[in-house]
């Protein structure tokens, strides 16, 4: 073969990079809308699903699986169709979220069920190579129901990857796993990312997504809420309006002091101090100490009041509903 006729030869389907697109997706379940009109592009590397819970995650990874019929709009690998392609499942893997496997197996006997399933010319080397992968070869041998939450979780991510995908979906991959493990299955994900894979994960948490993926997708209630690297992901979640909850010697007065200085948005007298609206986040928590000495007052307590993700997340979705 001629130098010219091997640069113009198509690499084998495998070795190109893997594009997940959706197209205004939309999946319902009865009454149910579990995926409403979304649209996004999964690339190479490490992207993050985050989303609080029944947020519609496991449904849209389940579409990119071809688990699951999008009831409308396309969703794409590389162009084509995913939903009942065969030779396409052939390049995708999915790490389920519940826990699906059967404890009477032995680590290596469940991942080697996995590469006979995908017909694989030779299983045993396929389901060892998976288990290297994920360190778990020295428990290969030993019944799943004798692992941790830890290697159960890793033996299914060798079992989704036997048959090397060029993408991997991973469903909460790191829910209940004790720091060390969670640190382990960070790196093995990370690293996977670096050599080109195509991976998505989904979880609730913005620290764990943060620590991982390069690309973070917001999901709320069905909806595409917000898309971006964590600092854009951060930047829209830090620079909303922080609702604080504040205790001092003297809570009318500091009050008086506050929307003397206009720089709030609210502020409230409850039983149980002050609420303050704070438009600017970083500004508010450098005035208050200030405006409460030069008004003679004591502050005992500031804490902020609505930092749980729920809220944060109805804030990004009511922006992007704009
Ligand atoms: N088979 C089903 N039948 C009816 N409703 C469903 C079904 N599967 C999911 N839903 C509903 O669709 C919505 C999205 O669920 P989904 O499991 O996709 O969310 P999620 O973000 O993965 O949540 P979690 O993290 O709690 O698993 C929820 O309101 C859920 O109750």
């Amino acid at each position: 073969m001629t130098a010219q006729a091997v640069q113009t030869q198509t690499p084998p389907v495998n070795d190109r990079a893997a594009v997940i697109e959706l197209r205004q997706v939309s999946r319902w379940y009865g009454n149910v809308v579990a995926v409403n009109n979304v649209t996004m592009t999964i690339g190479p590397g490490v992207t993050g699903l985050l989303g609080p819970n029944g947020a519609g995650k496991s449904t849209l990874l389940h579409m990119m699986a071809g688990f699951l019929a999008p009831s409308n709009g396309t969703v794409t690998l590389d162009g084509r169709p995913i939903w009942r392609n065969h030779e396409i499942y052939r390049r995708i893997g999915l790490v389920p979220e519940r826990e699906a496997v059967y404890g009477f197996l032995t680590g290596r006997q469940f991942v080697l069920s996995s590469a006979r399933l995908h017909r694989l010319p030779d299983p045993e080397a396929a389901a060892l190579r998976a288990l290297e992968t994920v360190e778990m070869t020295h428990a290969a041998d030993r019944r799943i129901e004798t692992y941790s939450k830890g290697m159960r979780q890793r033996v299914k991510v060798a079992a989704a990857m036997v048959h090397d995908p060029a993408v991997l979906l991973l469903d909460e991959p790191f829910n209940g796993m004790d720091p060390r493990q969670r640190l382990h299955l960070m790196d093995l994900v990370r690293q996977m990312g670096e050599d080109g894979k195509t991976i998505l994960f989904s979880s609730h948490i913005l620290e764990e997504v943060e620590r991982v993926a390069g690309q973070i997708e917001v999901i709320v209630a069905g909806r595409h809420a917000a898309s971006g690297d964590f600092r854009e992901i951060r930047r829209r979640m830090t620079d909303r309006p922080h609702l604080f909850k504040v205790r001092s010697s003297d809570d009318r007065r500091l009050a008086s002091a506050l929307i003397a200085d206009g720089s709030c948005g609210a502020v409230s007298l409850t039983d149980d101090g002050l609420e303050v609206r704070a438009v600017d986040y970083r500004r508010f928590t450098r005035l208050l100490p200030r405006l409460a000495r030069d008004a003679d007052v004591r502050l005992w307590q500031v804490s902020p009041a609505d930092e749980d993700l729920e809220s944060v997340f109805s804030y990004l979705i009511s922006r992007s509903g704009r």
